[in-house]
């Protein structure tokens, strides 16, 4: 007789899931919104921050989870969907503009990121590159032409008392926007040979207050529900694009 297959400690996946697509994101509520969004909607686990449902866009099956807030639970959710098989994962998540010209509910999608977080360098030094799949990306252009595109940064945390620093510095360098996870998502992407993508949805205006940006994102009922509406939409098309498949 087989034995039974152990889930994956942290996310409960196994490769029953049966597919090869993923969408992450930090917040569980997300997942709920995409849920809205899918068809034969089922839901897989919930174990700590991460909340899993499969359901089909278009004919596609899709797996949506949360990873939680910041790069560590993130990592962990990348590599148990590795080992389930999971081949393309597209990250949809709320980000802050570091440039005055991205409004709220802006997609920003990203052309690379820089790695400012701690496990990133665990993995490989700061000079490898963290780059989505070029693939997704040309997908991406398809299907949100107007969005804005540029390189990120991910980062550790808001509270640092040097942290308006930092972000002028890398504003000054032409960095799009902020978010916390997609950096280590696109290096275990290219180490564990997955394609990955991040769209993200503006909440924070450059210089803006952030609990207030935030704030508005729990509202939902303004230019940053539309955002996340978008940027799910947006990575539920390009994963059920014949052309999604590698
Ligand atoms: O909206 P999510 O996907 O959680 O993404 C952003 O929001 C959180 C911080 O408020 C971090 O996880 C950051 O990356
Ligand atoms: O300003 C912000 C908002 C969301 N996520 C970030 O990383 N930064």
């Amino acid at each position: 007789m087989e034995a039974k297959e152990i889930p994956q400690p942290h996310t409960q996946l196994t490769k029953a899931i049966d597919t090869d697509s993923a969408i992450i994101m930090g917040d569980p509520a997300r997942v709920d919104t995409i849920a809205k969004l899918m068809d034969h909607v089922v839901p897989w686990a919930c174990n700590r921050e991460y909340k899993s449902i499969i359901g089909m866009y278009k004919g596609k099956k899709i797996l949506a989870m949360s990873t939680g807030i910041g790069a560590p639970s993130a990592g962990i959710a990348v590599e148990e969907m590795h080992n389930v098989g999971i081949k393309r994962v597209i990250r949809v998540g709320s980000a802050g503009a570091m440039q005055h010209d991205i409004p709220l509910g802006q997609l920003v999608i990203a052309e690379g990121a820089v790695r400012d977080d701690g496990l990133s360098r665990k993995y490989v030094p700061e000079i490898y590159p963290a780059v989505p799949s070029f693939r997704l990306l040309a997908l991406a252009h398809t299907y949100a032409p107007k969005a804005c595109y540029g390189i990120i940064r991910s980062h550790d945390g808001f509270y640092m008392d040097d942290n308006d620093k930092t972000e002028a510095f890398w504003s000054e360098k032409g960095i799009v926007a902020d978010d916390m996870e997609s950096g280590i998502l696109m290096i275990i992407g290219r180490l564990r040979h997955m394609e990955t993508l991040s769209i993200l949805n503006n909440v924070v205006l450059y210089q803006g207050d952030l609990a207030e940006g935030v704030n508005d994102l729990v509202n939902s009922a303004d230019l940053m529900a539309k955002g996340e509406q978008d940027s799910l939409v947006t990575a539920l098309q390009i994963l059920s694009d014949p052309e999604g498949e590698a």
